[in-house]
């Protein structure tokens, strides 16, 4: 089943060209849209919900034309902005209500609705406070809700971890991976930081200047490579000069010491060097792609 695609769409402003002849696809579960500041993600986003009209190329969002069912769509499409936009003099019960009518549930369902997902996404009794006291953390919070409330198919979430300490990142991070995986919403999350899409999708679409660089399965950015990775405590360099005695090639990366190897022979050697040098071992691993390496390499290939 494929939950959005384009074909083709460009998006030129006077000065720029945001999208250029975009042909991707995406299918259910949690997807990442990748891209640094102005590559496009907000315009196709836009494009998507047919708040903008494309240049040229076409999009359909479950199935459905932006251009000529864009109603249909935000029906069953919830859309959590980069920017706020939210008002400060209501609480967030009240505006997740308000934004629940707006969708077409009648008050009392709205009410429950709306009290449901507030809980949910983690905002206790303080959604009764007006929403201009709030912390970023729980402003993010509102903006997710209301996306939510009228229990979409799929929502579009624009930069959510924007603005948020590390531990509000990692709990936003959680509740998107629990919105694609518990509540079976498919989601489209932009992000500029490849790093945190790493943890939470499924899938990854990477644009760069409105291009598409890439569009693969997690797993495909994060394949298994021919290196292993340690992490001793202390003792690192002693290490090292082992495993280099022993015929292995070692180097060293901060805290961690990276050993080449195709053989999984090389697990045990490692793990008999610590044993023998009496070290305390951190963590012994299968060398993994990570989603910058990737994206670095492809960008400068373009
Ligand atoms: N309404 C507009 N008028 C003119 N140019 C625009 C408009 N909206 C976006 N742009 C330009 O289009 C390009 C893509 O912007 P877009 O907001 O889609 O990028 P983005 O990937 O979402 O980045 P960011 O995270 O910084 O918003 C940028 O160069 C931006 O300046």
């Amino acid at each position: 089943m494929t939950i959005l695609a384009t074909e083709g769409l460009t998006k030129r402003f006077p000065r720029v060209t945001a999208l250029d002849r975009l042909t991707v696809s995406a299918g259910p579960g949690v997807t990442g849209l990748v891209g640094a500041n102005g590559a496009g993600k907000s315009t196709l986003i836009k494009i998507l919900l047919g708040l903008l009209p494309p240049t040229e190329g076409t999009a359909t969002v479950l199935g459905l034309d932006p251009a000529t069912r864009a109603l249909d769509i935000r029906r069953s499409v919830g859309y959590m902005p980069e920017h706020d936009c939210l008002p400060p003099d209501v609480s967030a019960t009240e505006f997740t209500v308000h934004m629940a009518q707006m969708s077409g549930l009648p008050r009392s369902a709205a009410r429950e609705r709306a009290a449901d997902t507030l809980r949910h996404v983690g905002l206790y009794e303080e959604r009764y406070r007006p929403i201009g006291g709030y912390s970023t953390g729980m402003r993010q919070r509102v903006k997710l809700a209301q996306a939510l409330v009228h229990d979409p198919k799929l929502v579009f979430l624009d930069e959510p971890t924007n603005g948020l300490d590390p531990q509000g990142r990692d709990d936003m991070l959680a509740l998107i991976r629990r919105i694609g995986t518990e509540f079976g919403i498919s989601v489209v999350v932009t992000s500029h930081l490849l790093g945190e899409l790493e943890r939470v999708c499924d899938h990854v679409i990477v644009i760069d200047g409105g291009r598409l660089l890439r569009s693969s399965a997690i797993g495909e950015f994060t394949q298994a490579t021919r290196t292993i990775t340690v992490e001793v405590e202390e003792g690192r360099q002693a290490l090292a000069d082992r495993l280099t005695a022993l015929g292995q090639t070692v180097t060293a990366h901060g805290r961690l010491l990276i050993v080449e190897t195709d053989s999984p022979a090389a697990f045990d050697v490692v793990r008999d060097a610590v044993v023998d040098l009496d070290l305390c071992l951190v963590r012994l691993e299968q060398g993994r792609h990570r989603i910058e390496d990737v994206f670095r390499e492809e960008v400068a290939n373009v």
